[in-house]
Parts: C-alpha cells; structure tokens; sequence
C-alpha cells in the first residue's frame, strides 16, 4: 500500500504539475488506503492536499489502510467529510473511494461522493482514479449502479483489468497507466491480454512475389442497396495488400455495372459462390455477408461447406442466427480443417448466441468465450474493446480506435481488411490467424487516429488504412 501510494502521488504530480490543490476521495477500503498514503506523499511534497472521506470511514478500514490514515494525520492532511464543500475547487481530484473490491452498486455516501467527483471533473478538475473508477465493475468495464466515476486517467495498480479496456470501460477509465508496484504477477494466468501493435508483417513481400503470391480474396455480399458494404469490404481487401481481390455483388442489378470506377483493379464476377470449383473455394479467402440482405442467404450452404478461409459478417451472421442448420455446418467447419473469422457486433453476436444485446455486453469476454465454444471458430466481439476470442487461446482486448469509427461501413471495411491480411498468410490457423485478426483490428482501430473528432467515413478509412499497410 505504501508503495501504491507512492506511484498514485508520482503520478498525480506529473500529470498536473501545476495544481496546487488536491482532493482526495477517500472510501472504507484499502482503496483508500492508497489515496490516503498519497495524500502525505503529496502533502509533504507541499501540496495543498485535503482528503474528502465518507462518514464513518475510519471506523472499518482495514489495519494497512488505518496505518495509512495515521501517517497522512502525521503529515498535516486535513481530513473532513465527503460532504464538506468548503473550500477551493481541487485542479486535481483523486478517486480512492472504491477499487478493485466493488462489487455492488454504490449507495448513500458512496455514491454521493462519486456525483460530487463527476461535478469536480466537469467543473475542470483533472480526474485521477486509483486502481479503477470507482463503481465500475473492473473484469466486465460495466458501472455497477447508477453511475461510476469518469476519470481522465486511470493508475491500475499490479496488473491491468480486461474492464478497463471494453463495454464502457474506455469511457471510465480515461488513459490507462500501470504500476506493477514491483511485484511479479506472472504467476497468475491472466483473463485477458491487450492487443499489441504489430512490430512487423507476419509475411514479408518478397522482391521475387508476383500477384498471384500474396493471395485471393472473394468479397460475396451487397444485396439491393446494399452494394457499398460489399464494396467498401472489396477495398479494403486489396488495401490490405492482397493480390488479386473479387467481388461477387448479390444484386444483379449492380453487379451489371461491372466496375468500381475509383478502385477499377476490384474484378467483378457473378454468381462465383455458385459457379467456383471446390478447388477455387479452398484456394481464395471469402469475405461473406457484407450488405448481404436475404441473398446472403441460398449463398451459405456452399460457402460454409466448401470455403476453406470464410470471415463472416454482417448479414451471413444474422442468416446463420436463424437456421439452425446453418449453425451446424458452421460449427463443423473446424473438424474438416475449415477456418472460420466471425465479426459481429454485439446484436449480432446477442442473435448468434440466443441473447439479449445487454446480457453480451454485460460480460463481453465471456460472450467471445462462448462463440468460439459453440462455432468452433476465431470470434471477434466488435464495439468499444474489441474483444477477440480462439480455441485454447487466451482471448484478447483491443485497445486502439474511438467513437470516429462508429458510421456505417466502417465494419465492412474491417471485414474485408482482416481478409486481405489473412489471404497473405492463407496457412495461419490457431493462434497464428488470431494473431492475424488481433494485428488487422489493432490497425483499424489505430488508423481512426488517437481521439475521437467527427466520423470517418468509411471509403476514406479505406484510403487511410492503405497508406499504413505500406
Ligand atoms: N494486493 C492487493 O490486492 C493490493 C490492493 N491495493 C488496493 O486495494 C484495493 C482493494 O481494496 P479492498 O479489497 O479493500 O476493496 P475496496 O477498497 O475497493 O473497497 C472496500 C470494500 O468496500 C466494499 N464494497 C464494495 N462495493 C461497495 C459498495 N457499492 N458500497 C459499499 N461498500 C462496497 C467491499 O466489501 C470492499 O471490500 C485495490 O483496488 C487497490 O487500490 C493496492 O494497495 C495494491 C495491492
């Protein structure tokens, strides 16, 4: 707790540098037991420090946090009541009134105190929390009540918490920083691992590569007025770098046209989910469902039999969700050595799996877990956090992108780019492909850039995410 402390006070100092007073909010738990060590830390660092406690909060902390209390009173912090306004408003506020031991939804003084921090934040106040926001429910990135606290910066303490990065998590939780206090965790088997960005190509582009050497991708979808969803996926297929990208539009009214004027490279076919040979289908990537609509549908029985590289999207997953027959041929593909990348967002993911959108994203991890378990197959959980999930891996959190890549298409464009990855290293299965998939989410998210600001639109993301992959 000492050392806990410590880190939160360093870090407050660097992170406002400038503030002169700080509040700490301090709970009944070893919480705030850390934000009590902070505040003499900053105290004798001279600092204009006050903690703000709940009522009666020194009557239950446990023995370390009662020490910690005594030696902030040692250090001349004044100590008053959570309720107290008098005073100055803080520059800097941290949050120790609840931590990792949350786990119900604050009541009374408690969420009293979490209001009056959301009123210091939006009063200007930088808002630091201790190990977690208090009221969030740290392994889900749900609040437990009513509300958690907002911080803009988050010292997760020992490990990092998969709630931290997904389902509202983000938005909680601000920037994430770590302070492993020293201690070696690495015994633990973790929940979750964050995405990494990708340091270099799995598969380089060899001088002596022809077109034919960086793989095949099929994009089937784009029903009536849905062709833009088959053709943002196309796009972002052949930005991804593979070598020759098809795209088979299910509305014979667009596929007469023939072309994509500005990506004229995109080769058009019809009807090919029908008239390929079993060895076409095994050799290409098949992006399916992108703007699909009901078409989708009569395409799936051969796609799920005889495709040996399927991501499926959008509308095929909606298909799959209401056929029974469709989710056996899906969750057999695995035994015949057929992989499968499924993409849906959590309504999708709710429909494949029989739930409720609520109950997937109360517990996203879980969710992905279960896909995997039921489909035999790499799932990726879309939304704030993507959560990525395989067999026998320990699934993963994505942690790039923001609020500028929620506009229509910008899934398609990721269906498609995690196709044009995978066409380039068509052998990857296991961990391998979700090390594929983790590497094509990452930099879609990274291509939205570091902050929310607008909406892409999804063919410019296509032309950002072409210039990165090069
Ligand atoms: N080895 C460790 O576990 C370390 C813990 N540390 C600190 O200790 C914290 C965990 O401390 P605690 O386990 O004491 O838990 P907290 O301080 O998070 O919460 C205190 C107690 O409040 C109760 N509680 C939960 N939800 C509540 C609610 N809604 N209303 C009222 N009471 C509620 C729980 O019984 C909980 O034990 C960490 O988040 C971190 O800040 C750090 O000092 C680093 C080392």
């Amino acid at each position: 707790m000492a050392r806990a402390g410590l880190a939160v006070a360093r870090l407050a100092l660097a992170l406002a540098p400038h503030a002169r007073s700080i509040d700490v909010r301090v709970g009944h738990g070893n919480n705030g037991g850390d934000g009590l060590e902070a505040a003499a830390w900053l105290r004798r660092w001279g600092k204009d420090v006050r903690v703000r406690a709940v009522p009666g909060f020194d009557a239950r902390l446990p023995t370390d946090a009662a020490r910690a209390l005594a030696r902030a009173r040692d250090a001349g912090v004044p100590i008053v009541d959570a309720a107290d306004a008098a005073g100055a408003p803080a520059a800097l506020v941290v949050d120790a009134l609840l931590g990792i031991g949350a786990n119900r939804a604050p009541d009374g003084a408690l969420a009293g105190a979490i209001e009056a921090i959301g009123r210091d934040g939006a009063a200007g106040a930088i808002v630091l929390a201790v190990d977690a926001p208090s009221g969030l429910d740290v392994t889900r990135g749900h609040p437990l009540g009513d509300g958690a606290v907002v911080a803009q910066h988050t010292l997760s303490l020992l490990t990092l918490k998969p709630g931290l990065f997904t389902a509202a998590g983000r938005d909680h939780a601000g920037t994430v920083w770590l302070d492993t206090l020293n201690c070696d965790c690495g015994a633990e088997p973790p929940d979750a691992l964050l995405v990494g960005a990708p340091a270099t190509r799995r598969v380089p582009r060899r001088h002596a590569g022809h077109k034919g050497s960086f793989g095949d991708v099929v994009v089937v979808g784009g029903d009536t007025s849905m062709s833009g969803a088959a053709l943002l996926a196309a796009r972002a297929a052949q930005a991804a770098g593979a070598g020759r990208v098809y795209l088979d539009l299910l509305d014979p009214g667009a596929a007469e046209a023939g072309h994509d004027p500005l990506r004229p490279e995109l080769m058009w076919r019809s009807r090919w989910w029908h008239d390929a040979t079993p060895g076409q289908l095994a050799a290409a990537t098949l992006v399916c469902g992108c703007g699909g609509g009901a078409r989708i549908t009569e395409t799936l029985p051969r796609l799920l039999e005889a495709a040996c590289r399927l991501v499926l999207d959008a509308d095929a997953l909606n298909a799959i969700a209401s056929d029974p027959a469709l989710q056996q041929a899906l969750a057999a593909r695995g035994a015949r050595g057929c992989r499968t990348v499924l993409t849906p967002h959590p309504l999708e993911a709710a429909r494949l799996l029989g739930r409720t959108t609520a109950e997937v994203q109360a517990d996203r991890v879980a969710a992905a877990t279960e896909l995997v378990r039921r489909f035999d197959c790499v799932a990726l959980l879309k939304g704030s956090g993507s959560v990525l999930a395989a067999p026998g891996v320990v699934p993963r959190i994505n942690a790039t992108g923001n609020a500028s890549l929620a506009s229509a298409g910008t899934g398609d464009v990721l269906a498609g780019w995690i196709g044009g990855w995978w066409a380039q290293d068509a052998t990857a299965g296991g961990e391998a492909l979700l090390e594929i998939v983790a590497t094509a989410v990452a930099t879609h998210g990274a291509a939205a850039g570091p902050r929310a600001a607008g909406a892409w639109r999804a063919a410019d993301l296509v032309d950002r995410l072409a210039l990165g992959a090069r």
